[in-house]
């Protein structure tokens, strides 16, 4: 039987990033893809152009489309613009038990703004604390927990204040954005689980946060555990990168069919 994730998310329309992004790894992990889109974004390899943040009545009506129809098996967001978006996906996230991952996207690599600053301070409070895995990088975790993290021993406690205090199910914390290998840490009630990879020496890199966290929706969305799901996603962004297809002019996206180049089947 098929099985099906929604996106919840703005549009990149070169396809590398956001809610495009997001269906072509649905596909790609045999999930049925449905997106709702939060904001359109003018943008590509070498930054945003543009940005219209969609009426919050059309965001409640396109998932009240999908719900009233097809229930998803799970449902990540990613850029959702404003922080009275995030009240329009609260109560469907609370009514309905699935698997929900939350990549609290908040500034392309670019360094435009994908969130406005009342959505940064509110995600916190108004979707964290639903997350059965949330997914920051280390300039997001900054800011969400208002504290530096940089160092192995900070990450450790960044990932517990997530556990405890917030009450995500989980947090993965990406270490993309350090120096050396890239190494993700997956912080659960069980404890921590070190994900390691080289990093390989690249600036097509648009998209990565998206891809890896839609990865993970879709192999919960097959009844995968949380470990299995972010090891799965892991393996997926590494052969992703490692086969980017060298497109645009700035920051190329990764390729989605990265795995078929790899001897190992998952
Ligand atoms: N150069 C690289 N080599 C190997 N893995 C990488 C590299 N850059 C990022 N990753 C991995 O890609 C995944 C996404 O992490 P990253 O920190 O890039 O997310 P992000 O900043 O949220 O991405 P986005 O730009 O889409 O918002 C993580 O598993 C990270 O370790
Ligand atoms: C729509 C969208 N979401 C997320 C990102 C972050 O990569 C992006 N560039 N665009």
């Amino acid at each position: 039987m098929f099985k099906t994730a929604l996106s919840i998310a703005g549009t990149d329309p070169t396809g590398g990033a956001g809610t495009i992004a997001d269906v072509k790894v649905f596909q790609s992990r045999n999930v049925y893809g449905m997106s709702a889109i939060t904001s359109i974004v003018a943008q590509n390899t070498t930054g945003v152009q543009q940005v219209f943040d969609q009426p919050v009545h059309i965001i409640e009506a396109q998932l009240d489309s999908i719900y009233n129809d097809i229930v998803p098996d799970a449902v990540k967001t990613g850029m959702l613009g404003t922080s009275e978006v995030m009240d329009v996906v609260r109560p469907f996230i609370v009514k309905h038990h699935i698997p929900y991952v939350i990549d609290p996207v908040m500034v392309a690599k670019s360094g435009d703004d994908l969130l406005n600053d009342d959505g940064k301070e509110a995600v916190r409070y108004k979707l964290l604390d639903l997350a059965t895995v949330a997914t920051p990088n280390l300039p997001e975790l900054e800011r969400i927990l208002n504290m530096t993290v940089q160092t192995k021993s900070e990450i450790e406690r960044a990932g517990k204040i997530f556990l405890n205090e917030i009450g995500s199910q989980s947090v993965v914390i990406k270490g993309g954005h350090l120096e050396g290998d890239a190494i993700d840490y997956l912080f659960t009630k069980e404890g921590c689980i070190e994900l390691p990879a080289q990093r390989i020496a690249t600036h097509h890199t648009h998209g990565t946060g998206c891809t890896f966290s839609a990865v993970i929706t879709a192999e919960l969305a097959k009844g995968h555990s949380i470990a299995t799901s972010v090891r799965t996603a892991k393996a997926y962004i590494t052969h992703a990168i490692r086969h980017n297809p060298g497109l645009g002019h700035g920051n190329g996206p990764v390729s989605h069919f990265g795995y078929k180049e790899e001897e190992i089947a998952y």
